[in-house]
């Protein structure tokens, strides 16, 4: 390492002065003008982990679903996968370094800790649409050089893209943009050929982001067998009043979609498109959501009918499904009950999903907000492989492996995955959202259609003092602190039919998060309301009660 090359480029990226950004749940996020420090710093610890690694890794600019003046970074493993959790301390410790000795203080301590191989190590950088993009990539690879390493910027790309090439990279695979959009396509290609039903027009929410030029990509290299048509690819912005997460939080169609006419089917992918829900038009204007949940359920039966075709004396996969405390009660128990499948619970953010799955052969993760995906043990890989071309459930299993991203969640990926599982089955929409019938749930600053109610929503993510103070268990389904806080979360529940709620510090937000299911809207209303004071009252809630 050139210690003055390193101490002249930290000097021009300096912290702002209070500024304390932590990793959290997925990587670091703010206001874009206040992250050109940070933004250079993840490129020092990314060329850094290519050395240990001794592999290529990559970090992305986005803050995927935030509003256009934020901006952020995801970090990537050599594996595809988000970074490695043993160094997130490491990012928090570089982000929060005051000055320039601090800084390469931290440094100094990294490489000695972590014993890094001198060498030059690769990033590959990739950034999503919004404007302060530029120069914020510019920062990452002036980060990557300054510890003498080769930064290669891959371009405009959804996360899960670039994701994927760096795991396809470190396979030593083709790993082009074109050769994802080819090995996605093939896939669906073999998935559905044969299959009797139509391609159903699908209508999609791109969330005025990087994944509508993806999706126009993609489904141009499929052809007549995926018909979508896609809306919010830029004319409006980025994630405003569009976009899987309000979709998905907000239950309201997206901007610039009148397809409210009943049975039209419609999907919002996120503003970096790692996360993807459907939704569609009901009687009287009203919306139908399939979450994350629904998509894997549906990824379950999909390769539930494909295994069942697989030679018998074959060993039979596990197969699990990973959810968060945040998955709707109803899916959970048809999972368990109808699907017999085991489930697992881990706390939010894909990084605990994702590593909860691998323990499976076949591991389905989704959070319910929509992001997740599939994970194929490469031992089972192999023995497909070993099947070869003889058996046609082995070949639609490879092309499975194939058509889904397994480094992360992928929306583009999720499209494909639903529309293959409901052409192989001739379903619509219907039969998908017929499955079990979601227990009714608030979170988050819904908004009530109901006028007429007086619960202000937009106190069901309460701000506190610190939210640090609430610490939960359990994977996040028990408050350990402040004291006294689960025990009235517990009295306002067990009075409640079919009553469930949690409250959580956001790892993205500056908020303590509340959910709560019941029976009927109003009861689940009524007891989020009510755990929201519960959390004002004893974690020192700032502004008017709610
Ligand atoms: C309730 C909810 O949707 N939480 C989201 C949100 O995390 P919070 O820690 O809740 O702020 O952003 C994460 C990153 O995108 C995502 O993984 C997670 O599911
Ligand atoms: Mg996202």
């Amino acid at each position: 390492m050139d210690l003055a090359q390193l101490r002249e480029a930290c000097s021009k990226y300096t912290k702002p002065a209070g500024f304390k950004p932590s990793y959290g749940t997925a990587g670091f996020r703010a206001e874009a003008s206040l992250l050109h420090s940070t933004v250079f710093r993840c490129g020092l610890l990314m060329a850094a982990r290519a050395l240990k690694t001794g592999a290529a890794t990559g970090l992305v600019v986005t803050a995927s679903h935030n509003p256009v003046a934020d901006n952020g970074v995801k970090l990537v493993e050599p594996t595809g996968y988000m970074l490695d959790q043993s160094w997130e301390v490491w990012a928090d410790k570089l982000a929060v370094a005051e000055d320039t000795d601090a800084l390469c203080n931290v440094i100094r301590e990294l490489y000695q800790q972590e014993d890094i191989p001198y060498g030059s190590g690769t990033v590959m950088l990739a950034y999503d649409t919004r404007p302060s993009a530029e120069e914020l990539v510019k920062a990452a690879g002036s980060g990557v050089q300054a510890l003498g390493g080769l930064p290669i910027v891959c371009g405009l790309l959804t996360t899960p893209q670039l994701h994927w090439m760096v795991r396809h990279c470190n396979n030593s695979l083709k790993h082009t943009e074109s050769t994802y959009y080819e090995e996605f396509a093939s896939g669906f290609c073999t998935l559905v050929k044969g299959c009797k039903a139509e391609p159903q027009a699908l209508t999609v929410d791109c969330a005025n982001g990087v994944g509508a030029e993806a999706l126009k990509t993609l489904s141009e290299r499929i052809g007549a067998q995926l018909s979508v048509t896609l809306r919010n690819t830029g004319e409006g912005g980025l994630n405003e009043a569009c976009g899987a997460d309000y979709v998905q939080k907000e239950r309201q169609f997206p901007a610039g979609m009148d397809d409210r006419q009943h049975g039209a089917r419609c999907a919002s992918l996120d503003g970096d498109a790692d996360r993807l829900v459907y939704f569609h038009g009901m009687p009287a204007g009203n919306l139908q959501l399939l979450d994350g949940d629904r998509i894997a359920v549906l990824a379950a039966l999909l390769i539930r009918d494909t295994l069942q075709k697989l030679p018998s004396d074959l060993p039979s996969p596990s197969v699990g499904i990973v959810q968060t405390a945040y998955a709707n009660g109803a899916s959970t128990q048809y999972i368990r009950e109808q699907l017999r499948l085991e489930t697992v619970v881990t706390p939010t953010g894909v990084k605990h999903l994702h590593a909860a799955a691998e323990h499976f052969d076949i591991g389905i993760y989704f959070e319910a907000n929509g992001h997740g995906t599939v994970l194929f043990k490469p031992e089972l890989i192999q023995r497909l492989h070993e099947l070869g071309d003889c058996h046609e459930a082995a070949k639609d299993l490879l092309a499975l492996v194939d058509m889904i991203n397994q480094a992360v969640g992928d929306a583009l990926s999720g499209i494909l995955l639903v529309e293959a599982a409901l052409r192989r089955r001739g379903w619509g929409l219907t039969e998908w959202a017929d499955l079990y019938t979601d227990l009714p749930s608030r979170q988050l600053k819904t908004l009530t259609r109901d006028s007429g109610r007086k619960t202000d929503f937009t106190a069901l993510q309460i701000k506190v003092k610190d939210r640090s103070v609430v610490v939960t268990a359990d994977a996040e389904t028990r408050a350990v602190t402040p004291e006294g806080l689960q025990s009235r979360i517990n009295d306002s529940v067990s009075a409640v039919p079919s009553g469930r709620a949690f409250v959580r510090p956001s790892g993205t937000e500056d908020v303590v998060r509340v959910y709560a299911e019941a029976a009927t809207q109003q009861a689940a209303d009524d007891l989020a309301a009510e755990v929201a004071r519960h959390v004002y009252d004893l974690a020192a809630g700032i502004g008017a009660p709610p």
